[in-house]
């Protein structure tokens, strides 16, 4: 038994299925999760001793990679001085500036502990302000384990089987409206039946929780407009796309500004963090200044706030956007050529450094097109690289994360890992 195996049957006693959040567990492709030991810029490093080439990142997390010196710096400094305190600080003050600077739509921003209390908080609010109830969501879009939007997730939830929990009141999900991702003539539709009853639509505005579905020209332009037309908030959940396909988001790299935005991820450099924020008028309806109540104990915490921080000045310093997406363009280009060769169709779809393998012959443009790609050729793909050292997350639901640590070097050694895992993929098709 490998000491991998051993702690996964030992969690297995402790924690269901042996993991504390399901996409960790390897349910969809089999087989033992690695588990890790510590992380060095792009590799990972499990207790057995093997080391692998990352492209989960913590699932969007590190951008800067594993272990960043100046991170770990910031890290450590900040614990020194307290863990939580329970009380406003200067770091908290700071981080909001930098947020409400770097992305358009922010003109307030308070921070929670996680990207599903972002969403969440930002979907109470947007209720409160229209006197509505209904949401829109699209399927295969993941938003965190919020109730109301729990159904037909992408993720986890659709690599288990299970994108509509059970636990989750019929009575609350009947205020959600679920859309096929890139249809904005469904939208129209919708909103043309019931515009009145709607209080948000909330998408991702690159979908990074079915793979990679970039949106479609006009799509997300053509949610601005009916939000706008029928008094409704647009929330663009940039919790993965934030700080991530550019300094200022999504939103910024595509040019439309929603009225929320819900952030995580990235601007807690590793540690664990989220935020929501947007119009000043939206945004002083949250209490204290409001009486929208959301709140919480280590919301803001000091050394997740310094995590963020140093990780957003290297962002802003380094400017790295333009490498990263001459890498991960190597990275895309060196997967396609490579299944070509293998005599294998796949589709890469990437947006800046987030990128979405499918097995599949044609662009895959919501979830209906995840689900119908091949699983099968998926999981011998993904054992084939995971046995050449290459770590990519256990679903084709999942993206692929490149950080700044992955040079040319990571690169072509993933594609040269890829030549094979294709042609594995390719022979028991
Ligand atoms: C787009 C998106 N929104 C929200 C969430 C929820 O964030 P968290 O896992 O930090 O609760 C995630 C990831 O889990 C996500 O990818
Ligand atoms: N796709 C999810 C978030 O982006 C993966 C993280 C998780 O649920 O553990």
């Amino acid at each position: 038994m490998s000491r991998s195996e051993e702690l996964f049957a030992r969690a297995r006693r402790w924690i269901p299925g042996g993991v504390n959040s399901p996409v960790r567990a390897f349910r969809a492709v089999g087989g033992t999760p690695p588990f890790v030991a510590r992380g060095e810029g792009a590799r990972l490093f499990d207790v057995d001793g093997r080391s692998y080439i990352d492209y989960v990142g913590s699932y969007g997390p590190l951008i800067l990679g594993h272990a960043h010196p100046r991170v770990v710096e910031a890290v450590c400094q900040a614990a020194r001085l307290g863990a939580t305190f329970g009380a406003p600080t200067e770091g908290e003050v700071a981080l909001a500036r930098v947020l409400v600077e770097a992305v358009p739509s922010l003109e307030e921003v308070r921070l929670v502990s996680s990207g599903t209390e972002a969403t969440m908080s930002a979907i109470r609010l947007s209720r409160a302000a229209t006197g509505r109830s209904g949401v829109v969501k699209f399927r295969g879009g993941y938003h965190g384990h919020v109730d109301a939007l729990l159904v037909e997730s992408g993720s986890g939830a659709s690599t288990l089987g299970v994108p509509s929990s059970p636990g989750v009141p019929a009575a609350v999900v009947e205020q959600t409206h679920l859309l096929p991702y890139n249809d904005l003539a469904a939208a129209q539709a919708l909103f043309d039946r019931s515009g009145a009853e709607i209080a948000c639509v909330i998408v991702e505005p690159v979908a990074g929780n079915m793979g990679v579905v970039p949106p479609e020209p006009g799509f997300l332009e053509g949610l601005r407009r009916l939000t706008r037309e029928h008094g409704a908030v647009l929330i663009f959940d940039e919790v993965i796309t934030g700080f991530r396909v550019a300094y200022g988001g999504a939103q910024a790299r595509l040019g439309v500004t929603p009225d929320l935005t819900c952030l995580g991820k990235v601007i807690g450099g590793g540690m664990p963090i989220g935020a929501y924020g947007g119009l000043r008028e939206l945004m002083e309806q949250v209490a204290p200044a409001g009486p929208v109540y959301q709140a919480g104990t280590l919301a803001g915490n000091p050394v997740a706030v310094a995590a963020g921080l140093r990780t957003l000045e290297i962002l802003r310093e380094e400017d790295p956007y333009p490498a990263l997406e001459e890498v991960s363009a190597r990275l895309a280009d060196g997967l396609a050529e490579a299944a070509r060769d293998a005599g294998i169709c796949v589709q890469v779809q990437r947006v800046g450094s987030l990128l979405g393998l499918f097995f599949t012959e044609a662009p895959v443009r919501d979830a209906a097109g995840v689900a119908a790609a091949d699983g099968a050729a998926f999981r011998r793909f993904f054992h084939a690289m995971l046995d050449a050292g290459v770590y990519l997350a256990p679903s084709p639901w999942e993206a692929w994360f490149v950080s700044t640590a992955h040079r040319a070097a990571e690169i072509d050694a993933t594609v040269e890992a890829a030549r094979r895992a294709f042609r594995i993929a390719a022979e028991r098709a």
